[in-house]
């Protein structure tokens, strides 16, 4: 089936001239592999950096024509940069994200980024996204080191503490935030290009989860990662928030530092196990946020310590404090530590977490301290009060 709708799609690309009157996309090469899930269709342009505005265009006709095909409900066509032949090459470019105010703009490569009239408190260069007062990334070096259920507990914690809070979910190769919140609906169309973001325990939700079957085998490429992020994050109907938490997909790959570069981030905080090898991952993930200039609020040490439920003793089990000491190495806050403990994975997986599961406990508390660390370290970093050591890891 999704072969079929392939193949019409080129047909039907076959069948477009493209805007620069040299013929047709696919007969050129210029079109990706084009992926199919849940109804939905990526695929990318690679278009010569100097005719990326004169290619957007044609990418919204291509969307707006791909729906009449059979199965195919809607589409995402992001536009990528071909470098010319011969051009030098130069230190990996941010691509620049779309404009406040203009949802529906897929990735524009070789235009200039602009700030717009109304964006709030952009980092750096970047728009930021209206509404949202300050976006920070919750990250991790490697998988498997608790970064979702940190994310989660610390967005409900910083919720506690006060503030209207989104999390978006932007680990498209393993969404966990629709288990971890226990959201199995699809978010409904606001109108246009738009999408409602879900509500658990006060927190708006988006997460590619939603979106895709968790069946769906996750081969996105690059641009197409992109997209996707893109429209989560400027296409979705956040409203005022005071903060909206990413929860990053693992590692320090290609498709991580682009997400790094293109949401304007006030932030990032790194989880790690105490594990030399996680740490070692740690300090690739905070070499890859001083890469793209955006400052790391601090370390989280997750899954730090146990305590015997029998006898109340502590057990230093991954050989806890690794993380603490590994951060004042690297001049960089610490902002906690929380213990292996199997009601932290209980309430995960059920769908509640501890934060709003058991908030009197004492791992609820844990959260909420480094929430109240992390927004102490957001202030004073805002306030041009942080340390930025030159860190190069290679
Ligand atoms: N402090 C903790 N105590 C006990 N279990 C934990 C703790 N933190 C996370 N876990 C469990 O560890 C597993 C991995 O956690 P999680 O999915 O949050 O990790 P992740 O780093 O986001 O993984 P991935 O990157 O692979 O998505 C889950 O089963 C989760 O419930």
């Amino acid at each position: 089936m999704s072969d079929a709708q392939k193949s019409a799609i080129q047909a039907l690309l076959r069948g477009l001239d493209a805007p620069d009157g040299q013929g047709d996309v696919v007969s050129r090469g210029m079109v990706s592999d084009i992926f199919i899930a849940d109804g939905k269709a990526f695929f990318s342009l690679s278009v010569p950096a100097a005719e990326a505005e004169r290619f957007e265009p044609f990418c919204r006709e291509i969307e707006r024509r791909v729906v009449s095909i059979d199965g195919i409900a809607s589409a995402l066509v992001a536009l990528t940069a071909e470098k010319a032949a011969g051009a030098p090459s130069r230190s990996p470019q941010p691509v620049p994200p779309q404009q406040p105010g203009r949802p529906g703009q897929a990735i524009r490569a070789g235009a200039a980024p602009a700030g717009g009239p109304g964006a709030p408190r952009p980092a750096g260069s970047k728009p930021g996204v209206p509404g949202i007062d300050r976006i920070i990334a919750v990250a991790s070096g490697k998988g498997g080191v608790g970064k979702s259920t940190t994310a989660v507990n610390l967005a409900l914690s910083f919720a506690a503490l006060g503030l209207k809070v989104g999390i978006l979910d932007a680990d498209i190769y393993g969404p966990s935030i629709p288990r971890l919140l226990n959201l199995k609906e699809k978010p409904r169309s606001g109108g246009g290009r738009t999408l409602i973001p879900l509500e658990a325990y006060g927190l708006k939700a988006m997460s590619m989860g939603f979106l895709v079957d968790e069946e769906t085998p996750m081969i996105w490429r690059g641009p197409m990662v992109m997209s996707a992020l893109t429209q989560m994050l400027r296409e979705v109907e956040w409203g005022t928030l005071d903060l909206l938490v990413v929860d990053m997909p693992p590692g320090t790959g290609d498709a991580q530092l682009t997400m790094a570069q293109q949401v304007p981030l006030a932030g990032a905080v790194i989880v790690s196990t105490p594990q030399d090898l996680a740490l070692i991952d740690a300090r690739k993930g905070l070499a890859m946020f001083r890469k793209v200039d955006v400052p790391v609020l601090g370390i989280v040490e997750n899954m730090s310590y146990f305590i015997a439920p029998d006898t109340g003793a502590r057990y230093d089990i991954f050989g806890h404090g690794g993380a603490k000491a590994e951060a004042q190495r690297l001049e960089v806050p610490f902002l906690g530590e929380v213990p292996l403990e199997m009601v932290i994975r209980e309430t995960s997986d059920a769908g509640r977490p501890i934060v709003v599961a058991e908030p009197d406990s004492r791992h609820a508390a844990v959260y909420r301290d480094i929430a109240a660390r992390t927004l102490a370290e957001m202030d004073r970093d805002a306030a041009g009060g942080a340390k930025a050591p030159m860190i190069v890891f290679e």
